[in-house]
């Protein structure tokens, strides 16, 4: 199977365990890995062929900046569900990384994968 990827996708959202975390947004990053038929696509050379990249990131930042969460967790799952289900994904790797949200570090976060990768023979 091939695979459609997102990286760094840099994000405004409210998130956090603490009340006060949550007051503003902050910046969190999704990396997104999207099971895809290159094949197919290429032989049409059209994008409602496949899954559209952009359309996912739009729908992504629409969501996450008018939302609040505590867990990096919770937006990965979220996440994962909706290229799934709304884009008819059979299977997706979702990271979400929270940029110098624990001192001493790059980043933390999370990295979850959802449905069934289908390998072809
Ligand atoms: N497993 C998790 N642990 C923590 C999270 C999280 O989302 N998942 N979040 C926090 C805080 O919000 C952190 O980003 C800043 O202290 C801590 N642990």
């Amino acid at each position: 199977m091939d695979i459609l990827f997102v990286r760094e996708l840099k994000v405004q959202t409210r998130i956090g365990i603490y009340d006060w975390e949550r007051e503003v947004p902050q910046t969190v990053l999704i990396d997104l890995e999207i099971a895809a038929d290159a094949a197919r696509a290429a032989a049409s050379d059209r994008v409602n062929a496949t899954i559209n990249y952009q359309t996912v990131c739009d729908r992504i930042v629409e969501y996450l900046e008018a939302t609040e969460t505590q867990l990096v967790e919770t937006v990965a799952e979220t996440l994962a569900r909706m290229v799934r289900e709304d884009f008819g994904a059979s299977w997706v790797r979702v990271s979400v990384h929270k940029p110098a949200a624990v001192r001493g570090t790059r980043d933390v976060g999370v990295r979850i994968e959802r449905g069934t990768l289908q390998t072809v023979s």
